[in-house]
Parts: structure tokens; sequence; C-alpha cells
């Protein structure tokens, strides 16, 4: 991985927290209460409901135009990746998150890194703490892995390097049904998705999330609302609902997990390529009371130095770009200094 990419953290270093063992906390501490006010918007019932998308359906390339432009989410189903391997993931994910906190401390993210375990990115931006543990995977997984489990380390390294390869395949997969979508269907169209088109030079991040079953559920958070600086994410979550996205009119909208499904979500540098016609979508993950949620996701972006920009196909004298060019390097940036305002920061 290009030191550049890390960069982007070094130059605004996360404070350390303190990590609890929430398997001792029977009650929500106060650091722990969110003020539920502070969302956009009261929670409403909605009516309406993300699309689900079958990969195999010939209208496939419709179906997820239609969703990013409408929702800026959207679940797949029949997209290849086996259950065998989920399996394995959700396994090393709760091998992780199971081990005593001391031990996770051992591969605690450094204030200015970007891998390891610790609360998720945003947290400095919240007064209040999130009812969740994060582990964060750029580049290889060895040294935090041996950290971990200096007995076993090498299978949970294998299971989380054929799925990042796998998730390399898929989200190539679903940029040219995205990008087709808007027309845009060429190679030469996409530089930087190599002479294969197969994205081989684009960077991601893997985040694993374990939101522990909590006392006071309502009051609480797993992780705070926000739009995903990629190009797109693709997230894994086990049966335990949690997700939520926000939309314009209809409010809060869960996203129930669908057996052997994926849930996409278009991100900010997405939204930058489409010259706004596709939605980052703003999202959150609430917990729950019994049970516990483990999820993974997939943050895909472009190598870190090429820049990104409306695309001059999308671009003409009716349609200005919206956008400047910018870097998932600089972007990066961007956000850990602006946060949410990122977006609006890069407009032109
Ligand atoms: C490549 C990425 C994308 C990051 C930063 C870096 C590594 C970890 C990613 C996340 C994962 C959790 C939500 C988020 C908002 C966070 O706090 O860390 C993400 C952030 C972003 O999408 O901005
Ligand atoms: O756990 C979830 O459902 C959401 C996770 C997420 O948004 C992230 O890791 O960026
Ligand atoms: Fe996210």
């Amino acid at each position: 991985m290009p030191s550049r990419f890390l960069d982007a953290f070094s130059a605004h270093p996360q404070q350390q927290l303190k990590h609890p063992d929430f398997t001792s906390l029977h009650e929500l501490p106060d650091s722990y209460a969110w003020n539920q006010r502070d969302d956009p918007s009261p929670e409403t019932f909605a009516t309406e409901s993300v699309p689900l998308v079958d990969l195999n359906d010939p209208n496939a390339l419709q179906g997820i135009g239609h969703a990013c432009k409408t929702w800026g989410i959207f679940q797949v189903t029949n997209h290849g990746i086996s259950t065998s391997l989920l399996d394995m993931v959700e396994h090393t994910c709760r091998s992780l998150f199971s081990l005593p906190v001391h031990q996770k401390l051992k591969a605690a993210r450094s204030p200015d890194g970007v891998s390891g375990y610790g609360f998720a990115r945003i947290s400095s931006f919240f007064s209040k703490l999130m009812w969740s543990e994060g582990f964060t995977i750029v580049g290889p997984p060895d040294e935090h892995f041996r950290q971990l489990w200096p007995q076993d380390f090498s299978y949970h390294c294998d299971v989380i390097k054929e799925y990042k390869e796998e998730m390399k395949k898929l989200a190539g997969r679903l940029m040219w049904l995205m990008l087709g979508s808007l027309g845009i269907i060429a190679k030469e169209d996409i530089k930087w998705a190599g002479p294969k088109t197969d994205f081989k030079e684009a960077l991601a991040a893997l985040q694993l999330n374990y939101y522990p079953a909590c006392p006071d559920p309502d009051r609480a958070m797993g992780l705070a609302p926000h739009t995903d600086s990629t190009l797109l994410t693709i997230l894994y979550q086990n049966s335990t609902s949690g997700l939520q996205v926000f939309k314009e009119g209809a409010g809060w909208v869960a996203v129930p997990p669908v057996p052997g499904g994926l849930v996409i979500n278009v991100g900010d540098l997405m939204h930058i390529l489409s010259n706004g016609s596709y939605q980052s979508v703003l999202h959150r993950a609430m917990v729950n009371r019994s049970h516990h949620r483990l999820s993974s996701a997939y943050l895909f972006g472009p190598p870190s130095t090429v820049e990104i920009s409306p695309h001059p196909k999308l671009v003409g004298p009716t349609h200005p770009p919206l956008y400047r060019p910018v870097t998932w390097n600089e972007y990066l940036h961007t956000k850990a200094k602006h946060f949410n305002k990122a977006l609006s920061s890069v407009r032109v």
C-alpha cells in the first residue's frame, strides 16, 4: 500500500480513547447516551424499502442505475461470493472481537495510522461514544493478526486475503454496472481501470465492525451517521439488523439482512464521478438489546493518486461540473478534517 494513502491520517491524528469491556457494562454510561435530537429527522416508520437487485437478472443494469439515483444504496443477490467464504469471514470477526480487551489492544490502531483495532475514525466528530468496536485493514493483515493470534494467525490472514480478492472482483463488476447505467461503457472512459478493465490497481480498506448487545439500545448509537469516502462499499451484515439509511422524504429506513445478500452503497467519490447523478447515502448502525451484530465493509476506491472528477461524458454546456478533481488521498484528508462537510468543500 503506497504510504501516500496513509498520509491522510497522520495529518489528523486521532485521539486515543479508552476501550471498555462492553460485557462488564450493565447500564448505559452517560458517555454513551446519545441525544436523539441530534438526528437529521425524527425516526419514522418508512413504507419504502431499499431496492434488491438479482445480478443474474438481465435488467440488473437498469435496476442498479435507478437505485443509485434514487437511494444511493441497494442489496444484491447472486453476486458470486460463496456463503462458505462469508461464513469464514464472520467466524474470523467473531474470533477477533471475542478476544480479551488486552489482547485486542496489542493490535490497536496507532493515533496517526489507519490499520488496527479501535473506535471508528469518525468518533472524534461526536461528543458521545459509539457502542461498537472496529478493526480496519489496509494492506496485508499479517502484522496485526500475528499480534492478535500468535498461534493461528495464518488461517485468519488467508480468510481475509481471499475475501479481499473476491471483493475486488465484485467491486470491479459493480463499477461497470454502475458506470454502464450512466452510458460510460468503454474501457478508454476509465483509464485507471487498467488494461484488463479489472481495476487491478484500485485500493481498498476492510472495516470489521462489532456491535455488542446493549442494555439501553434506544439511547445508544452503534455507528454515527456518515457517508463513505469511497467509490462504492460492499457491506456484509450478519443476521442481526441495525443498518439504517437516510432517505429524503422518508427519514431513516432500515436495511434488513437478506440471507446471502450483500449491501452496496454509493460513496462520495462515485457521487463526484457521476457529477451528482448518484447519491452517496447517509447511513448509520443501531444496536440491539439481546443480539450482538457483526458487519464487514469493503471500502473500494481508485489508486490513491488518480484524480477523480465529474466524468467528461456527463459534463456539457447544460451540465457544468459540480466538483473539482480530487484524489482519494486528498479526499480522505478533507474528510478527516471536515467530516460531513467534505463533499461540499470540493464543490466548484
Ligand atoms: C479508506 C477509508 C475509508 C474510511 C477511512 C479509511 C479507512 C476506514 C474507513 C472508515 C470505515 C468506517 C466508517 C468511516 C467513515 C470511518 O470512520 O472509517 C470510513 C472512512 C470513510 O469512508 O471516510
Ligand atoms: O455496520 C453497518 O451496518 C455499517 C458499517 C459502515 O457503515 C461502515 O463500516 O462504513
Ligand atoms: Fe459506512
